[in-house]
């Protein structure tokens, strides 16, 4: 496809290359030395890292990879890869004409350098990045910028760039959340939990130093219950994912399921919007961790609502998104 219009590049986080401490260990070295992920000062946080994180946690974390990994892969990777050909295919129908799709991870591969370098084989002078992050934050949507730059410096000359910062309140982001839980609620024959909207959380002074996440998740979170009509104490939002000692954005989504278990409440469903994909997030600390937590705590049915995938709604939610963000190309 010699000089295609423009070509897409899709950017997730990065997931190890392998369920073993050793692919675990290398993948967190990569993305917890990241300063947009933590910015404590340099050389102390080479100790902590290096001294104490890398020796401990890969082992504790692989299992969990290990629990999660399909035939497959590691599910980040896999569902990031089947959202990259059903864009592609939805783009061709769309535009009437092939444009590339490639997908880059922040961490590990496929790096921005082989994403970028197949968009250049492709022809496409004109490069959308999709950071596939609904909310904006300096840990994810900031690092896929820095990432990227960094993967260009060798270039002698750029791409034009146009960057989607965000979509957390996009029509048909919530609308294609809504069609998830509506789906979820009939596939259980109605049965309704109180819905807990549970976001991946950062520390706290980042959102006190300006990054915009915690107002793009309540923004998300009211959109969508707005959309699906329910009353303030039918759903909440909380953040997940802690890392670290320090406090981070609340409610805890652990701390409030045992809260809730042991104040009587029965049911719970659980979405995490800012996941676009299927990951160790929710499929492990989500699916089984804090079920344990809720039912430990005297909870009886907790339903994990799974994140928008390959859905086609979320694919045309994509495509829109290419649409809008493309236009003059
Ligand atoms: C300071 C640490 C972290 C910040 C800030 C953070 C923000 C953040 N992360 C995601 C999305 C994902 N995180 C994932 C895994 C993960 N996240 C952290 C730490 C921080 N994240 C760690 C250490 C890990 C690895 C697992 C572990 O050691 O516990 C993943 C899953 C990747 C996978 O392979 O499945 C995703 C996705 C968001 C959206 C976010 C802030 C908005
Ligand atoms: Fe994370
Ligand atoms: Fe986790």
């Amino acid at each position: 496809m010699p000089n295609a219009r423009f070509g897409v590049l899709l950017a997730n986080l990065g997931t190890p290359a392998a369920p073993t401490s050793e692919a675990v260990r290398r993948y967190l070295g990569e993305f917890l030395w990241d300063e947009r992920v933590i910015d404590v000062s340099r050389p102390l946080w080479w100790l902590i890292l290096h001294g104490v994180i890398l020796r401990i946690r890969p082992r504790k974390v692989a299992k969990g990879y290990a629990a999660i990994w399909g035939e497959d892969g590691s599910p980040l990777l896999a569902i990031g890869r089947r959202q990259q050909r059903a864009l592609a295919e939805r783009l061709a129908e769309q535009f009437g004409e092939t444009l590339p799709v490639e997908l880059a991870m922040t961490y590990g591969q496929p790096s921005m350098e082989t994403a970028g370098k197949a968009l250049r084989d492709a022809g496409a002078e004109r490069i959308l990045v999709l950071p596939l992050y609904p909310q904006f934050s300096r840990s994810t949507t900031a690092a896929v910028f820095d990432r990227l730059a960094r993967a260009l410096k060798p270039c002698p000359h750029l791409p034009e760039l146009r960057f989607v910062r965000d979509y957390h309140d996009h029509p048909a982001y919530i609308g294609a959340l809504a069609a998830s839980v509506r789906e979820h609620w009939r596939r259980h024959d109605g049965e309704r939990g109180r819905l807990m909207m549970s976001y991946h959380g950062i520390p706290k002074r980042y959102a006190e130093a300006g990054d915009p996440y915690p107002q793009h998740c309540q923004a998300t979170s009211r959109l969508l219950a707005a959309e699906l009509g329910l009353g303030e104490d039918e759903w909440l939002m909380s953040y997940q994912s802690r890392f670290g000692r320090e406090e981070w954005l609340k409610p805890y989504t652990d701390m409030t399921l045992k809260a809730w278990g042991q104040e009587g409440v029965e049911h719970v469903d659980i979405i995490s919007p800012a996941f676009s994909a299927d990951c160790l997030e929710t499929l492990e600390e989500l699916e089984v961790e804090n079920r344990d937590n809720f039912a430990a705590a005297g909870g009886k049915t907790y339903r994990y609502i799974a994140a928008l995938n390959d859905r086609r709604d979320h694919i045309d939610l994509l495509a829109q998104l290419v649409e809008q963000h493309s236009r003059g190309w």
